[in-house]
């Protein structure tokens, strides 16, 4: 693994460090810039300016350059037609990603983000960046729009999938996209944040062989909350909107086989962290 550049660090983390106006007031930092109109059409350039945003005034929960490039390889690699994120918050992933999904020659990248404000900071920065022609967003919990796009016919398949949401929803949200057969054989996914704050559902599921997985039903116990392994603070992390958070409940297909790895990088506040990839190989009968 590299070293991090601390040059490019982002402001710390606070106690509270979303959902307190910096998502707008990033808007009008980037719309007040003297060179927006060079800045127009530019995903690179949009992307520079929410970075120094990041750097010089408060911390934004972003992918960041570190692990934004191993994602970007990914799909370089795996060329993906249709591309999901779980979870956009401002839009950073969405346009690195939406970019890297055009010029690999994808045609749709899907951003899923509950948040009906974010969502809209996400459509006004995507626009700026001209990348409306690819990048479409949802507004809604990820469970729902994924079945609603599902029951629509507008999404069929999911070659290559972004989870960086609400942590516990990992787990179930890729049980439902095995469970409608969005996510099959020749699937790639890619979960942020699996070091920090850390992630053992997902990663003892995309790690289990198919017994362990079919094991694992019988002795399922049907809650729906979130795992005991997170800890509050990760588990309650959008309290403030949603309350109590109710995750959908789906046997998944255990029958798929996956392969998977862990990649170590950094936050884009330097500190460690690491993105699970993980490839879906097989089916057993
Ligand atoms: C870490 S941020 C995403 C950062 C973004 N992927 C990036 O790197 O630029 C997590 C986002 O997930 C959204 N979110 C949380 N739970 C969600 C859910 N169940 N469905 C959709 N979005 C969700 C939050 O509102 C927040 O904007």
């Amino acid at each position: 693994m590299s070293q991090f550049d601390e040059s490019k660090a982002y402001a710390s983390q606070e106690d509270v460090f979303f959902d307190d106006g910096r998502e707008t007031e990033l808007l009008r930092f980037i719309y007040d810039k003297p060179d927006i109109d060079e800045i127009r059409g530019s995903p690179e350039k949009v992307l520079a300016a929410i970075d120094e945003y990041g750097r010089t005034q408060k911390y934004l929960m972003n992918v960041g350059e570190d692990k934004g490039k191993i994602v970007s390889n990914l799909i370089a690699e795996v060329k993906p037609q249709t591309m999901v994120e779980l979870g956009g918050y401002i839009g950073y992933s969405c346009i690195l990603f939406g970019n890297a999904v055009r010029k690999a020659g994808g045609k749709r990248f899907w951003s899923l983000e509950r948040d009906p404000v974010f969502g809209a900071v996400i459509i006004a920065l995507v626009s700026l960046a001209g990348l409306s022609d690819v990048v479409k967003v949802e507004i809604g919990s990820s469970d729902a729009s994924i079945k609603r796009l599902y029951d629509s016919g507008t999404l069929k398949h999911i070659d290559l999938m972004f989870l960086d949401h609400y942590k516990p929803a990992y787990k179930t949200d890729l049980k439902l996209c095995e469970e409608l057969k969005l996510v099959t054989p020749g699937s790639v996914l890619a979960a942020d944040n699996v070091i920090k704050p850390g992630n053992p559902p997902y990663l003892e599921y995309v790690r289990s062989s198919v017994a362990e997985k079919r094991e694992a039903i019988t002795k399922s116990n049907g809650e729906s909350g979130p795992d005991a392994r997170f800890a509050d603070k990760t588990a309650g992390q959008y309290a403030k909107r949603q309350g109590q958070e109710q995750l959908h409940l789906s046997q998944g297909n255990p029958n798929l086989i996956y392969k998977s790895e862990l990649v170590n990088s950094f936050e884009p506040t330097g500190v460690p962290d690491g993105v699970e990839i993980t490839r879906c190989v097989g089916e057993e009968s």
